[in-house]
């Protein structure tokens, strides 16, 4: 057997980059009785059915560092969530589900917002105001005119990345201005000339030439979050932290209707940002709802 990591899966195979090359690999049958999905991003153990064609099984995954469920990605150490400031407009209850789950996994996460060529209302400046006192960096781009593009290659150096964002807001182009091999693994010609654009549809990881590993996923328009408990939403509300344990019921408090809840009082004061509270609450009713359903 020999290891190798999955950089790409596409109907039921998987790509995997091993010292010898890229093997084109199906999974053992046991992992799916398992029902465990090997994951984009994750460190395998592989046999070599057909040297020659470069075919193998999947016979081995090593234990997950971190998983992502949406995008589905496992083993990366940070996530740079891009939403534009226009063309799509931005929903921030969307960016907001998806920080929850990146915290979720611990993960680093950077806000990257693009377009800001577009941005003739002032949307960066307010949407930064909100994330940064919670503590996410938020970088501004412009692909079109090339800004900070050197921010974000910082981000990406020497660490593994998964951009994740909408449809549109420009994840590809960014990637592409990042590294310029990036165009190359990507561009199926013939895909692009009959669609007009690039549209990613799965998720891939590309090594980048100054170090680093990044994956470009598809976008995505809805996040649900089901599988998580509600109790457990303040936790990925990061901004929350310095406030949890000074709560009346502490640690069981929701901060919602609970006296003395220091996260609300600290929204009143100004310091936790209102937009988030309310996006907490909104979420909060969203899981609580779904429970009910079941
Ligand atoms: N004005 C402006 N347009 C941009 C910028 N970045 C990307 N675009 C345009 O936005 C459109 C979408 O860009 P993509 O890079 O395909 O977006 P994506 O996020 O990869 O989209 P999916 O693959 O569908 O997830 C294209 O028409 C780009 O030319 C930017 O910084 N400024
Ligand atoms: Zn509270």
């Amino acid at each position: 057997m020999i290891e190798g990591r999955i950089i790409k899966g596409i109907g039921g195979f998987y790509y995997v980059d091993t010292e010898s090359g890229l093997y084109e690999c199906r999974a053992r049958g046991i992992f799916r009785k398992n029902k465990i999905t090997p994951l984009v991003g994750d460190f395998v153990k592989i046999s070599i059915v057909d040297e020659e064609n470069k075919k193998g099984v999947v016979e081995e995954i090593a234990e997950r560092e971190t998983e992502l469920v949406r995008p589905p990605i496992a083993n990366v150490n940070k996530a740079l969530i891009v939403f534009a400031v226009k063309n799509p407009t931005p929903h921030l209850s969307l960016l907001d589900r998806f920080i929850v789950l990146a915290e979720r996994e611990n993960l680093e996460i950077v806000i990257i917002l693009t377009k800001i060529d577009l941005d003739d209302d002032n949307t960066f400046e307010k949407i930064k105001s909100i994330y940064e006192p919670c503590g996410y960096k938020v970088i501004g781009v412009s692909n079109l005119e090339k800004k900070n593009i050197d921010k974000v290659k910082e981000e990406l150096k020497d660490n593994t990345v998964v951009f994740a964002g909408p449809s549109g807001v420009g994840k590809s182009s960014l990637l592409n201005e990042i590294d310029s091999n990036f165009q190359l693994k990507t561009g199926d010609v013939s895909d692009k000339i009959k669609r007009g654009k690039h549209t990613t549809r799965h998720a891939e990881l590309f090594e980048l030439e100054f170090g680093g590993m990044v994956a470009d996923t598809p976008g995505f328009s809805s996040l649900t979050l089901d599988d998580i408990e509600d109790i457990d939403l303040k936790d990925y509300f990061i901004e929350f932290e310095d406030f949890n344990d000074e709560c009346k019921f502490g640690s069981r408090c929701i901060h919602q209707n609970e006296p003395r809840c220091a996260v609300k009082e600290a929204v009143e004061n100004g310091d936790i940002p209102k937009e988030r509270y309310d996006s907490y609450i909104q979420l909060l009713n969203e899981i609580r709802q779904g429970k009910r359903r079941y």
